[in-house]
């Protein structure tokens, strides 16, 4: 009997399904009340041992996450890991301007208080997000990005777009083997957001297959100037790999920019690949520890 009770929440809809029903015997009801509050309820008891697989789709799945945690506490479950692929306020991990929250502690806050017995996250942010979060495991974007290079099949050179990606890029190149890592930078305006300047870090290009590589993609605005800085220094293909994608990005613009092709995973958004966008599954690259038993 499987000792592991396997519990996703779909990052599209915010609603609960349990993938492999038959193999764990969980049953639950869940809905919201005309008021606003959610309610969940678990209708069997909770393994010693659970494993939560969440996908954050707003503030709004977050509060059930806790209800359903408490409801796994209250029925059986002692010990719970929690998966959460994209970290909410990884990116606001200092206060920029006066008057700001520190978006990461207010979340890690509440993750915290929940005593999970690990809390595993994809790729965060930068290392703010593990020194707030308590008994978190940081699972690298490596496995994405080899596999990702394995299948566009050719000569690449990878491309870091700005200080906070710079501090994970040269751990990468080793774990790929060392390929070539050209950095790059870019200037924002703190106060709202414009990239004012982005400067690569090279002459020339000479033709290669550029992939750029970074923990998000929001409006997009980096990888388009980045782009087309790369394009004037002559560079091949640009391939975009990101771990998280918010989906707002206007395609037409990424693509105007000289990207060719973009990979990702749906961490945070239920996406079906495109001819242009390539959705990767989160959980393949974040196996739960039951199952591996
Ligand atoms: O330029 P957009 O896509 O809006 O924002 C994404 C960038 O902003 C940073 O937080 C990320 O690490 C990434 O470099």
């Amino acid at each position: 009997m499987q000792s592991y009770w396997v519990i996703m929440m779909d990052g599209s809809s915010s609603r609960f399904y349990l993938p492999r029903i038959e193999n764990t015997g969980a049953e639950y009801k869940q809905f919201q009340f005309g008021a606003g509050e959610n309610h969940f309820q678990i209708l069997s008891p909770a393994s010693r041992h659970a494993e939560i697989m969440f996908c954050y789709s707003g503030d709004h799945s977050i509060i059930q996450l806790l209800l359903l945690t408490d409801a796994l506490k209250r029925h059986g479950a002692e010990v719970i890991d929690l998966y959460i692929p994209y970290f909410p306020g990884a990116r606001q991990d200092r206060v920029c301007n006066q008057g700001e929250a520190l978006s990461v502690k207010v979340y890690a806050d509440i993750i915290n208080q929940q005593d999970f017995n690990r809390v595993f996250i994809f790729d965060p942010h930068s290392d703010v997000t593990a020194a707030v979060l308590n008994k978190s495991q940081i699972v690298k974007n490596h496995q994405l990005i080899k596999q990702v290079i394995a299948e566009i099949a050719e000569e690449v050179v990878l491309i870091s777009p700005d200080a906070g990606s710079n501090k994970k890029i040269f751990e990468l190149s080793v774990q790929l083997g060392g390929l070539e890592v050209i950095r790059a930078d870019k200037v924002r305006d703190v106060s709202n957001g414009r990239i004012i300047d982005t400067e690569v870090y090279c002459d020339h290009l000479g033709g290669k297959t550029c992939v750029i590589i970074d923990d998000i993609c929001a409006g997009g605005r980096t990888f388009m100037e980045l782009a087309k800085k790369l394009k004037a220094k002559n560079a091949g293909r640009i391939i975009l790999i990101v771990s998280h994608y918010e989906g707002v990005a206007s395609e037409g613009d990424l693509r105007a920019s000289g990207i060719d092709a973009v990979f990702t995973t749906n961490s945070l958004k239920n996406m079906i690949s495109t001819d242009f966008i390539n959705v990767k599954d989160i959980w393949s690259f974040m196996p739960l520890q039951g199952e591996s038993k």
